[in-house]
C-alpha cells in the first residue's frame, strides 16, 4: 500500500449567521455577523482510522458560536478571541485554529422622533471583517473591511506606461478613479480597542484616498497604507485587494455632442485587479497568520 501522511488540515462550521440584539433598554443594539470556526490540531485518527474521539463536531462549534453571543459580541475581534481561547483551552488536542467573521452594518432609521430605537436600515456598502488565528502560544488578529466603494471624479490619471503593439489605451491626466476596497490589517498586539481602531482606520483610508493626485491605483494604495501605518503603531501590515472599476468616456460625437469627461460607461468587467501588501519596515513579510486567508497575494 502506498504510504500516505496527513498534511495541513482544519475543519469547523462555516458561515454561522448570528444576530445579537442587546435589549436591556428600549433602545436596542444590533450586531449581525457571519462566523466561521475552524479547528487545527491532532485529527490524525479521524482521517486514518475513522475514530472521531478528537472531532469536536462542527455542529457543536456552531452551537458554541450562538451560546457565546449570549454574553454579548462587543467587537468581532473580542468575540472570536473568546471562541478561539475556548476551543484551544477546552480540548488538549486542539492546538490552534482560525476564527473569522464578517459583520454587517446596520444604522438606525431616521424616524419622526429622531434615530429609531429598534428599526434599522442596512448601511453603507462595506462589511467589517475580523480573523483570529491561534497557533500554540501565538495569537494574531487581522482586522479588515471589504467592499468599501469609493470614487473620485478627477485628480486621477494614468500615463507613462510601456507601449507595445497591443497597447491601445490612451494616456490620460483626468479620469475617474473608482474601486471597492477590500483591506486587511494585522495587529502586532491584542490589547486593542478594536471598535475604535476600526473606525479610525476606515476614516484614515477614506481621507487618504481623497488627498493626493493619483498616478495609478497602485500609488493611491501606497498613500492609504502610509497614512494607516503612520497613524496606528499597533498595525504592522495592511494588505489590499482592489478592483480598478473602469469608467470609459462615451463617444457622443456621432450625436454631434461633446463629452469633456461628463458621460461615462461604467464597465463591470473586465476590471484591473490591483493587490499589494504594505509593511512597517522590519516586519515579517510572510507572517504565518495569513495562511488560509484567501483573496490576497
Ligand atoms: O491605476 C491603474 N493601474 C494600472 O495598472 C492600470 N492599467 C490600466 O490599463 N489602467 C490602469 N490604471
Amino acid at each position: 500500500m502506498t504510504n500516505i501522511i496527513l498534511g495541513k488540515n482544519q475543519y469547523g462550521k462555516a458561515e454561522v449567521r448570528v444576530v445579537r440584539i442587546t435589549r436591556d433598554t428600549d433602545r436596542h443594539e444590533i450586531e449581525d455577523l457571519n462566523v466561521t470556526s475552524q479547528l487545527r490540531g491532532d485529527f490524525d485518527s479521524a482521517h486514518f482510522d475513522g475514530n472521531n474521539e478528537h472531532v469536536v463536531a462542527t455542529d457543536t462549534q456552531k452551537n458554541t458560536v450562538f451560546a457565546f453571543a449570549k454574553d454579548g459580541v462587543g467587537s468581532p475581534e473580542e468575540y472570536l478571541l473568546r471562541l478561539g481561547r475556548h476551543f484551544t483551552g477546552e480540548f488538549d488536542w486542539v492546538t490552534g485554529g482560525r476564527w473569522a467573521a464578517e459583520q454587517y452594518t446596520w444604522q438606525r432609521i431616521e424616524a419622526e422622533g429622531g434615530p429609531h430605537d429598534h428599526s434599522f436600515v442596512a448601511g453603507g456598502t462595506e462589511t467589517r471583517t475580523a480573523v483570529v488565528q491561534i497557533d500554540g502560544d501565538d495569537t494574531t488578529i487581522i482586522a479588515g473591511l471589504q467592499d468599501l466603494k469609493v470614487l473620485k471624479s478627477t485628480e486621477s490619471g494614468f500615463v507613462g506606461y510601456p507601449k507595445d503593439r497591443y497597447t491601445t489605451l490612451p494616456e490620460t491626466t483626468d479620469r475617474i478613479l473608482a474601486t471597492s476596497v477590500t483591506a486587511k490589517w494585522r495587529y502586532n498586539r491584542n490589547d486593542i480597542d478594536f471598535n475604535e481602531v476600526y473606525a479610525d482606520v476606515r476614516r484614515v483610508l477614506l481621507a487618504s484616498f481623497t488627498k493626493n493626485y493619483s498616478y495609478a491605483l497602485q500609488n493611491t494604495l501606497y498613500d492609504m497604507a502610509q497614512a494607516v501605518l503612520e497613524a496606528h503603531p499597533e498595525i504592522d501590515e495592511i494588505r489590499f485587494s482592489t478592483p480598478n472599476s473602469h469608467h470609459f468616456v462615451v463617444d457622443l460625437s456621432p450625436f454631434g455632442l461633446e463629452n469633456p469627461n461628463e458621460v461615462f460607461f461604467a464597465a463591470d468587467r473586465p476590471y484591473g485587479l490591483i493587490e499589494a501588501a504594505f509593511l512597517r519596515e522590519g516586519a515579517d513579510t510572510d507572517h504565518w497568520s495569513w495562511s488560509g486567508i484567501a483573496g490576497f497575494c
